[in-house]
């Protein structure tokens, strides 16, 4: 099969032939360049008129030459995500091909490509991917016939994120790469351990947000620190949290291969932290060559083809663009049936036995032993009475050195503090024995018999009852930071066998028996906020989670709704609403 692939969804107008049995792509592109400032939707409709219709004439002419008249099988174009007015030429140069060459079209979702590819270059089964382009960031998994969001950036795309900083200096666009050159200069002018500006860093769950460090890198150029630094500083943060997102994503989803696409991910040092953060756990890391990283139709047409052998293809009457176009509305029909294995299922580490490692510590359990009144006297009861949980937050090679040491240090700080807090408001959390700041290191009471994760078949209860717990929590003005199901515990005993003593015990709080089913751990992120869109933002993180994890996730989460529902504040539900209801992709 031979696919002609069309892509312009915003700056770069590009036409590509994929060969299927040779697996060879032959890319024809021309960007749009702006004179000053950003992209200009208007400007860049324009290029897309004069400028598509010569690569397409490029590609399907070198095709022809090649293969003869008949060398294309089926035209796939790029529906979107993107600007309105540029899609609206590529849908209509690749609907008056396919219609001139009789051949099918196939109507190709941007996002999910920059995945694809990856994942056809690097034969990996079933990666996570990291989206790392100009307009978006977001990290994918696939499950269950769609591709889930499994985070993404409350904001700006990455690239974005980093052109605005260069447009406030003065650079032209693009500027990632003018960003990568001035961090390089000056990595090398310190060997790479140059001291760092203190810039936000802000990870929620697997969710992320960029437009702070934006605005905060404005401000120190605008205070005179040099640019070299705040490209270096800038860099730094902003990779970092790409990197601990997609270990995260890793660790909840149990997959050992990554793979990474998007104009962004041709910056070497993102690829470097990556590659850096997989080889630590054991994973596998591709990015494909950077002819396949920008926006490119290459991608649009192995995809293509992908779908056309699926029969995924569009009669002309349904084949309208989509400038909001998600991944997760796309039905994978090229891996229908295809039954996925795991490096490890979600959640079948169920974490009474072995030692643990989650995406920022390692965790050892260990028996207390008879010497200690403490856990005497917080212990569960049963089999589980002695243990305690030693939680080391382990340096991550990955980041610059003293950010690894200000987010390992704040972050004990925060759990040991915030876990105890929560307890108190009658939220059922271990207790905290030991905090060891400078080693970064927590002892913790042993609580439940698997996480959530692993016991989300029959688990509606227990998502009320962690729905019931972060109610409890947001209303002492907590937030968890990064409740999913695998920061939720249960006990897996019949429910109302368990004794409800202790919890009452320690909380002064009469709970219902269901609610002492469930505890919630890993406080490293929560912080204490009255705003009802972050105290959404943990409802969206733990629906998030349940989605990418559960087979059939509805009656979870409208267990949790429910449970949320009864004991908080009806806005932060309607919040909710209106968080799962943004598109970002504007
Ligand atoms: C929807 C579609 O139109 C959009 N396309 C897009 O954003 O173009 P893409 O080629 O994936 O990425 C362009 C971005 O990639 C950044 N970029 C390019 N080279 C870079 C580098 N070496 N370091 C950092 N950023 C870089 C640019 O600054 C720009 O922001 C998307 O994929 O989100
Ligand atoms: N107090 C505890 N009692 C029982 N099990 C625990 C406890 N603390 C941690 N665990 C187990 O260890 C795993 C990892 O712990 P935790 O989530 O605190 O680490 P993490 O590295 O911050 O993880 P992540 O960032 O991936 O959520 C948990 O999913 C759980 O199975
Ligand atoms: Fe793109």
């Amino acid at each position: 099969m031979r696919v002609l692939g069309i892509e312009g969804t915003a700056w770069c107008a590009s036409a590509a032939l994929y060969d299927a049995e040779t697996d060879s792509v032959l890319i024809e592109s021309n960007p749009y360049e702006p004179d000053s400032g950003g992209i200009h939707p208007r400007e860049a409709a324009e290029h897309m008129s004069e400028a598509i219709p010569e690569v397409v004439d490029a590609a399907l002419t070198a095709a022809e030459e090649e293969y003869g008249p008949d060398a294309v099988d089926a035209v796939a174009f790029s529906r979107g995500p993107g600007l309105g007015p540029c899609l609206r030429t590529v849908g209509t140069a690749a609907r008056s091909l396919a219609g001139a060459l009789d051949v099918p079209l196939v109507g190709v979702n941007h996002m999910v490509a920059h995945l694809e590819i990856g994942r056809h270059r690097s034969g990996f089964e079933n990666p996570v991917c990291l989206n790392a382009s100009g307009a978006n960031a977001h990290l994918l998994g696939y499950h269950d016939g769609r591709y889930r969001v499994l985070g993404e950036t409350m904001d700006a795309g990455v690239g974005n994120a980093i052109d605005k900083f260069t447009r406030h200096v003065g650079w032209d666009h693009p500027g990632g790469p003018k960003v990568e050159a001035a961090a390089r200069r000056y990595a090398e002018g310190s060997d790479g351990l140059g001291g760092l500006l203190d810039l936000p860093y802000v990870v929620k769950g697997m969710d992320f947000s960029f437009s702070g460090i934006s605005s905060a890198a404005n401000d120190a150029y605008d205070d005179g620190v040099p640019v070299d630094e705040i490209c270096f500083s800038l860099q730094e943060h902003v990779f970092a949290m790409l990197t601990e997102v997609s270990e995260r994503a890793l660790s909840l989803t149990g997959a050992d291969e990554l793979v990474l696409g998007g104009g962004v991910a041709q910056n070497d040092r993102l690829r470097e932290m990556l590659a850096s953060m997989c080889d630590a756990r054991g994973a596998r890391f591709h990015a494909p060559e950077p002819r396949f990283l920008r926006d490119n139709a290459g991608m649009i047409a192995v995809l293509g083809a992908k779908m056309a052998a699926a029969g995924d293809t569009l009669p002309v009457r349904e084949s309208a663009i989509d400038p909001n176009f998600r991944p997760d509305q796309v039905p994978v029909t090229w891996r229908h049936g295809e039954s996925v294995a795991r490096g490890r299922a979600p959640g079948s580490d169920d974490g009474t036995d072995a030692d643990r490692r989650g995406a920022e510590a390692t965790v050892e359990i260990v028996a207390a032993g008879g010497d200690s009144g403490e856990a005497g006297a917080g212990a569960e009861d049963g089999d589980a009475a002695d243990r305690r949980v030693i939680k080391r937050r382990v340096p991550k090679e990955y980041r610059h050195p003293e950010l690894d040491r200000t987010l390992r240090r704040d972050r004990t700080v925060a759990e040991a503090r915030l876990t105890s807090e929560a307890r108190r408001a009658g939220v059922p959390t271990p207790l905290v024995y030991d905090a060891d700041v400078p080693n970064a290191t927590l002892t913790l009471q042993h609580v439940g018999d698997c996480d959530l994760a692993a016991a989300l078949d029959d688990g509606t209860e227990r998502a009320a009852a962690v729905g019931r717990h972060l109610a409890r929590l947001h209303d002492t003005g907590i937030v968890h930071g990064d409740p999913t199901t695998r920061n939720a515990r249960v006990w897996t005993d019949a429910l109302g066998e368990r004794s409800t003593t202790e919890e009452r015990a320690t909380t002064g709080e009469e709970v219902s028996a269901p609610d002492d089913r469930a505890a919630l751990i890993d406080f490293g992120l929560a912080y204490h906020t009255g705003h009802v869109e972050d105290h959404a933002m943990d409802l969206h993180v733990f629906e998030g989670s349940v989605r990418a994890t559960a087979t059939d996730p509805d009656p979870l989460i409208e267990a949790f709704e429910a449970g949320y529902a009864e004991l908080g504040d009806d806005d932060v539900l309607d919040r909710l609403r209106d968080v799962q209801g943004r598109g970002r992709y504007r």
